[in-house]
């Protein structure tokens, strides 16, 4: 009904309609819209028309510019002169540019930097761009072509036999290892890492409901997949993960082998740009020349910050103009200092302009999608505002007593408020003072942007936008921007926002100084494997600092609990643990070396973690981004780093989603005899409540990835494969309705609690 109403409105009348929209008081306004429609399908339906219009206009573009073409051939060839070609013809030329400036004009307006990737309509992968000149120095936006992709290649017509692509894995390695690693991953002749295989590769799967147990990453993927009214095309979600092709031996191979010289020999070129580029973080441009409060440049300098990293430089002026931006720069490289920089500054001219108010307005909302990065990104605030007396910083984040947030903020109103969605939202619904304080808002942060964007937090998320002024700045970071969430960041951007990005089209997003590998084997080998790993870089590190990522939570205390068993110094962190327990053992981790973390998704973003030696990541995660990021707590400030990938033989189709990034696979490493012994009488000492936890919690989260959860025969056998490695006789009893929820009722394997 709503678009009758539409189509019946010319665009005078839909701009009115626009000012009616916008000129809704502070606060959200009216929650449904002419034709009972909500206000993000309102939107919607007028950026759609907007698309079509510029679609229809630039198709009429091209119609007159050929319509101009043939002309001047028709004229050419008739031997008529052409006006365009001779301006001083006495033929007067009615068209307003010839076709030389027509061509310029329309590539002015779409040649802007970062744009070529939304005229992708199909959201397909961003085709690889012409070869163009080196970066400069500064290593910003570097335009290359994208690393080959040598397992395409091959699976295109080149065979290549185990010895062959040991010897393409060396030519492409990024340094030389050194012989210690190397020994760490002597070939284990003996165990093959196709031994377990329970997965025809072929075999393609898909999501369905989650089981409580999974925690936040397992929701978030599962509710990807979940079809969401409010924003129509927008979520559709990544292309499917494909397993790669068998490699087709009968094909001529002198071009591909060509082709693949040529390709090697440009990415060691890339990989020795990459290289210079990365060696430092920091820029040539100090605090004290960048425009900000010299207070701050203070507390900077006494924190021992003098430089700005590229990516603070990057964004600050933008920041300062007061414009909108979505930022995509590496892990670790400053982007908290980037967004807090011009927040401290927001609020120093809100509070210089403005009177004195009994309860000073809430000038700066940064979210955050944990609790840990929350309370980071506060003391990184505090240690920035050291010089500046009567600027106040709180945070509001689950796990702790809503009223003691409520009696902090009553005592001491600060003007910037760090929170995560959930208990923001609690703050709003149930304080209305709280609300009016939101109305003097100036900036909104999203830091991990397109973590808050996804569907996991899209609901809250839209919920808070409504609930704040529309004039106001917004800046949206993240090391990682996918092409949808380019798209759905509009809904908290201002449509003429600036996109800063540091990595650069078709540049890994992983920092080139972090080695990346990955191992193949099944699961009963996993905790002998990740034992063997942590025992050999204990040798080698002797200021060792790990974190081993697990699938979910459950999971992660069943590996905490045999490590501790096997004598390895370790701490625990999931969504299970109390936040204080949470708070402490991040703290401790935070200062400590020579200690093991194992963790669950909670840590693999925005944490900050110095100095971490090596990330091993303990079954596939929930996507692409959760890789980049769980590798990200190493390598931190342009320090060197090294991560592990381990995974069973059907989980290998992952790999194909980071196929551009340089990883490489590993053979297995020679691991004791006894050790099967050591690992299974630590076993045996663990109750058996946290195993069958553990299980449920594996089948749920691989229940909901889209690959694994579509063919629930295979998936359970999977699920038994795992219960056997971690000691259980049977599978454990699922509720009914779990199994129902999972769509598991029935498959062979399941057995339901009666
Ligand atoms: N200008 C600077 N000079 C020196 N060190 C800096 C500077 N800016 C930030 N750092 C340090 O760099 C480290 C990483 O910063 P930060 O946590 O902001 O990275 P990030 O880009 O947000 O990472 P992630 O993507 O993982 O969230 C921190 O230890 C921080 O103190």
């Amino acid at each position: 009904m709503y678009s009758s109403i539409l189509r019946r409105h010319s665009s005078s009348s839909s701009k009115l309609l626009c000012a009616f929209f916008f000129a809704r008081p502070m606060g959200g306004g009216p929650r449904t819209f002419p034709g009972g429609i909500n206000k993000w399908q309102w939107k919607r339906l007028h950026e759609k028309k907007a698309r079509e219009k510029e679609k229809r206009l630039l198709d009429h573009e091209k119609q007159l510019y050929e319509a101009r073409i043939r002309s001047q051939i028709r004229a050419k060839l008739a031997g008529k002169p052409v006006s365009e070609f001779s301006p001083d013809s006495d033929h007067p030329n009615h068209n307003p540019m010839s076709p030389q400036d027509h061509i310029k004009a329309l590539a002015d307006r779409f040649m802007k930097e970062g744009a070529e990737d939304l005229w992708n309509d199909d959201d397909g992968p961003v085709k690889s761009p012409p070869p163009l000149p080196r970066r400069p120095s500064n290593g910003l936006s570097r335009q290359i072509e994208p690393p080959v992709d040598l397992r395409k290649l091959t699976s295109h017509g080149w065979s290549l036999g185990p010895g062959n692509a040991r010897i393409v894995s060396r030519a492409l390695k990024p340094r030389h290892y050194s012989e210690q690693v190397r020994r760490r991953f002597r070939r284990n002749e003996s165990s093959s890492s196709d031994d377990d295989s329970g997965v025809s590769s072929g075999d393609e799967f898909s999501g369905t409901l989650v089981d409580d147990d999974v925690e936040l990453r397992g929701r978030r993927n599962v509710q990807k997949m979940m079809s969401s009214a409010a924003l129509g095309k927008y979520d559709v979600k990544i292309k499917r993960r494909v397993m790669p092709k068998s490699i087709d031996e009968g094909d001529d191979c002198s071009e591909q082998i060509e082709l693949i010289r040529h390709e090697l020999s440009r990415k060691n070129l890339a990989k020795e740009e990459e290289k210079e580029g990365e060696e430092s973080i920091l820029s040539q441009k100090r605090f004290d020349e960048c425009g900000v409060s010299p207070l701050t440049v203070k507390a900077l300098s006494s924190a021992g910050y003098v430089q700005m990293t590229r990516v603070q430089e990057a964004t600050l002026d933008v920041c300062l103009e007061g414009k909108d931006a979505l930022v995509k720069a590496k892990t670790g490289t400053g982007k908290s200092a980037a967004f807090l920089l011009p927040a401290i500054e927001a609020v120093l001219k809100a509070t210089s302009s403005n009177r004195i108010q009994r309860v000073p307005p809430i000038l700066v909302l940064i979210l955050c999608p944990t609790r840990e990065i929350a309370s980071q990104i506060a003391a990184e605030t505090n240690v920035m505002l050291k010089y500046h007396d009567g600027i106040g910083v709180q945070t509001l984040i689950g796990g702790t007593r809503f009223k003691f947030d409520q009696k902090r903020l009553e005592s001491d109103p600060c003007q910037i408020i760090v929170a995560t969605p959930g208990r923001l939202l609690d703050h709003i619904e149930n304080k209305g003072s709280f609300s009016v304080r939101l109305m003097g808002l100036k900036m909104l942060v999203l830091d991990e942007a397109d973590h808050l964007l996804d569907l996991g937090f899209r609901k809250d998320m839209e919920k808070i936008v409504d609930c704040l002024p529309r004039q106001r700045q917004s800046l949206l970071f993240s090391a990682t921007v996918p092409k949808e969430v380019r798209r759905i960041s509009q809904l908290v951007l201002k449509r003429e926002h600036a996109f800063v990005d540091t990595v650069g089209l078709g540049n890994a997003e992983t920092h080139a100084q972090v080695r990346q590998s990955y191992l193949v084997a099944p699961h009963k080998l996993h905790f002998q494997i990740v034992y063997h790993l942590l025992k050999d870089h204990i040798l080698q590190v002797p200021d060792y600092k790990v974190i081993v990522f697990c699938t979910t939570a459950m999971v992660t205390s069943l590996v905490f609990l045999l490590l501790q068993e096997m004598k390895v110094n370790v701490r625990e962190i999931h969504s299970r643990k109390p936040q204080i327990y949470r708070t402490r053992i991040s703290e401790e981790f935070r200062e400590s070396k020579r200690l093991v973390l194992i963790t669950s998704d909670v840590s693999a973003r925005g944490i900050n973690y110095p100095d971490v030696t090596l990330v091993i990541q303990m079954g596939i995660p929930s996507d692409r981004e959760q890789y980049i990021h769980r590798l990200g707590r190493t390598g931190r400030e342009g320090k060197e780093g090294e991560g592990i990938l381990l995974v069973a033989p059907w989980e290998e189709y992952f790999l194909d989603e980071i196929k551009d990034l340089p990883i490489e696979k590993f053979p297995l490493p020679l691991l004791d005899p006894d050790l099967n012994l050591k690992v299974g009488a630590s076993m045996d000492k663990i109750d058996t409540s946290v195993k069958e936890a553990a299980y449920h919690a594996w089948l749920g989260y691989y229940n909901s990835i889209r690959e694994t959860g579509r063919d629930k025969t295979t998936l359970v056998e999977l699920a038994n494969q795992f219960c056997e490695s971690i000691g259980l006789q049977k599978p454990p009893l699922l509720f009914r309705k779990t199994a129902l929820k999972m769509g598991l009722k029935g498959i062979p394997g399941i057995r339901i609690r009666r």
